[in-house]
């Protein structure tokens, strides 16, 4: 008899409520006695999800399985816990692990769902998770995709990535969450599934921006085109695959995010396009647009592994008002011309 999977997830904000539903909803398919519960900073929110099964602050109108159960305490939730999931600010990980360390299972499988690289480290969310529990690759998993957490929410059919450099782990996870309208392919690609969700919230602050600005559909698909060559080239450069880039993590991520109104990282490069700073944009959102404090580090770790990054690099002199949006354009356009289809690192 297997143990049943008891799962806690990290971070009850839009994309940690929507995976609990999607595992809640996968158990249900799967007929098995997996529980789920969801670690909330603020009491006001654990207990709705426990009185309502509501989260009406990320997901209104959603209703979520009463196999979801809710605490604002960190250590009740991860009691026992053998997949521990972290759905938190990427910025914030480290710190929270460090808390956190002593209270998960030892042999716990621990997902990653944040798509940030850490500032000062320039450190993978996956790397971080290694350092701060000194746990085994085969351990941590990462699950990217073009999963803008209100359309799973809402049951639209979407696929999803669940990278682990183990494939009897990636396979057993992606089986816990392979719900009705949820469907996970696995990889074990963890540096160019990771890097494919890093990268493409720079390129949809960029697209952002290119609407901010009212530009047109020419404008953004080469913004999003050229954006997915630097984004592989980077990948490849840290030993990612190709195949991953034109994958579900990859392009698919790219275009999801670059053209939904619901991408947090759209929003904001919309914004910076309206000609706000990125103080008063960060002051705008209410929700995690991990792009915006990443970039600097996506553009730290390109030019450490000598790859060449222009559209990060526009986007970050954008970010620290080195650039005005008029002279990014320019500054684009103005390169060296070059072949389409050179994927090395040198240039673009
Ligand atoms: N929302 C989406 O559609 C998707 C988001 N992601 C990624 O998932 C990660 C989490 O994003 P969301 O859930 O969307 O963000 P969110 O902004 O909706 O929620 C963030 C959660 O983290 C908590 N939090 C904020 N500051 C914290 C701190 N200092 N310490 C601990 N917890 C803190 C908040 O209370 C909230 O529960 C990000 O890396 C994002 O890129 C990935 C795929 C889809
Ligand atoms: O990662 C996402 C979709 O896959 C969500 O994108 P935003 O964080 O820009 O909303």
């Amino acid at each position: 008899m297997t143990t049943p999977t008891k799962m806690a997830v990290v971070g009850a904000g839009s994309w940690g409520t929507t995976f609990a539903k999607v595992a809640a909803d996968a158990a249900e398919r799967n007929a098995d006695d997996g529980t789920i519960c969801l670690w909330a900073r603020r009491e006001a929110v654990a207990a709705e999800i426990n009185d309502s099964h509501t989260n009406s602050q990320y997901l209104d109108k959603i209703r979520l399985s009463q196999r979801i159960s809710a605490t604002s305490d960190l250590r009740e939730a991860l009691s026992d816990a053998n997949v521990v999931v972290l759905a938190v600010p990427a910025q914030t990980l480290r710190a929270q692990l460090h808390e956190i360390r002593d209270d998960i299972a030892p042999g716990a499988v621990v997902i990653s769902l944040m798509k940030g690289l850490e500032r000062g480290s320039d450190a993978r969310m996956s790397e971080v998770i290694g350092d701060e529990l000194g746990i085994e690759p085969a351990q941590i998993v990462v699950v990217s995709g073009p999963n803008l957490a209100m359309e799973i929410a809402r049951e639209e059919p979407t696929a999803s990535v669940v990278a682990c450099a183990d494939e009897e782990v990636a396979t057993r996870i992606a089986t816990l969450i392979s719900a009705p309208y949820f469907r996970p392919y696995t990889n074990a690609d963890v540096v160019g599934v990771e890097i494919g969700g890093i990268v493409k919230n720079v390129i949809a602050l960029a697209v952002g921006i290119c609407d901010g600005l009212g530009m047109g559909d020419n404008t953004k698909a080469s913004v999003i085109t050229r954006g997915l060559a630097e984004t592989t080239r980077l990948a490849i450069a840290l030993g990612g695959q190709l195949e991953t880039m034109a994958g579900l993590a990859g392009l698919g991520d790219l275009v999801a995010t670059c053209s939904s109104p619901l991408s947090r990282n759209r929003t904001a490069g919309r914004l910076l396009g309206e000609n706000l700073s990125a103080t008063e944009v960060g002051e705008a959102m209410t929700q995690t647009a991990e792009g915006m404090k990443s970039a600097h580090a996506v553009l730290d770790l390109a030019r450490r592994n000598d790859v060449e990054m222009p559209i990060a690099e526009a986007v970050v002199g954008v970010l620290d008002g080195r650039l005005t949006i008029e002279g990014m354009a320019r500054q684009l356009l103005g390169r060296d011309l070059k072949s389409e289809t050179n994927i090395s690192r040198e240039s673009d």
